[in-house]
């Protein structure tokens, strides 16, 4: 990526990082909904350029450079609170949290990413893209961090779904890969590469500059849910991970691949 693009991509991970520290992090049972409405005042302060401290003035920076909506950003700190729950019903309130927590990233990336000029799309199908490539990620990461999440005594998988597969939660605590687990599984993992598949309709259509870094992000993350299935989905004891071999072979892949642009490809039809 350009270097200030990479600048304002860092600003944008930043201040993310910050809010999951403030709302997820180790300290997050100090933080309640008033420290919440002050973080969210320097966030519209340093869209205002009034930044607060220097992470606040770097994406101060990038507002001033890329035109970076606020709402996404609002999205990431409004909805933290109520969504920190350790369950969810039904894949509705999954897609909800993925959308908080992730899918808000995509839609920040947009403007910085840059829509390129050839694209025929429309910007609310390139933003749905964005969207959808949050999501995989945040499912992927879920899928792959099962274990981890219950150990933490967290469940993020939907209930209806896991009761429907007749597993228990106790089962995922116990953490036994069984025939219901792993057709559980391949359930959760194809609809999450449905995501991945709405997304990449978006990567064409963005800046040429920014295909390959966002290509590859995609690429990348996505081999993570191939790692579960090559484990036996056994996500509960072991962690899957692209080793560097693959990674390194996914970068020219995805460079091969979004060399043309749009008007060549079948990017995105304007629906
Ligand atoms: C596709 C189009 C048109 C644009 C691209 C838009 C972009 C860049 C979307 C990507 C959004 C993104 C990076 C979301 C974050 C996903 C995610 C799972 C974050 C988790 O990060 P960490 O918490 O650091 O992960 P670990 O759990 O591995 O630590």
């Amino acid at each position: 990526m350009t270097p200030e693009r990479q600048r304002a991509v860092w600003a944008i991970y930043v201040w993310c990082r910050r809010t999951d520290e403030l709302v997820d992090g180790p300290n997050a049972s100090c933080i309640n909904s008033t420290a919440l409405d002050r973080w969210e005042k320097r966030l519209t302060d340093l869209f205002e350029g009034r930044p607060f401290d220097v992470y606040d003035a770097a994406l101060s920076d990038t507002v001033s450079k890329f035109p970076v909506d606020i709402q996404p950003f609002k999205d990431m700190i409004e909805m933290r609170l109520d969504l920190r729950k350790s369950r969810n019903k039904i894949f509705d309130e999954l897609y909800l949290y993925c959308y908080y927590v992730a899918g808000t990233v995509g839609l920040m990336s947009v403007p910085v990413m840059g829509i390129s000029p050839d694209s025929k799309a429309s910007t609310e199908n390139i933003y749905n893209a964005a969207l959808a490539l949050g999501i995989a990620n945040q499912l992927t990461n879920i899928l792959r961090d099962v274990g981890e999440d219950a150990r933490r005594g967290r469940i993020y998988l939907p209930h209806d779904e896991l009761k429907l597969a007749g597993i228990l939660e106790d089962d995922i605590f116990r953490g036994i890969v069984t025939d219901k687990w792993r057709n559980f599984m391949k359930g959760q993992i194809k609809r999450a590469r449905m995501f991945f598949d709405e997304a990449e309709k978006g990567v064409i259509e963005l800046n040429s500059a920014s295909r390959w870094p966002v290509w590859a992000s995609l690429v990348l993350y996505r081999q993570i849910l191939d790692a579960i299935e090559a484990n036996d989905y056994n996500n509960f004891t072991k962690r899957a991970y692209v080793g560097k071999a693959k990674k390194l072979l996914s970068f020219p892949v995805a460079y091969a691949r979004v060399l043309v642009g749009p008007s060549k490809l079948t990017g995105m039809v304007n629906t």
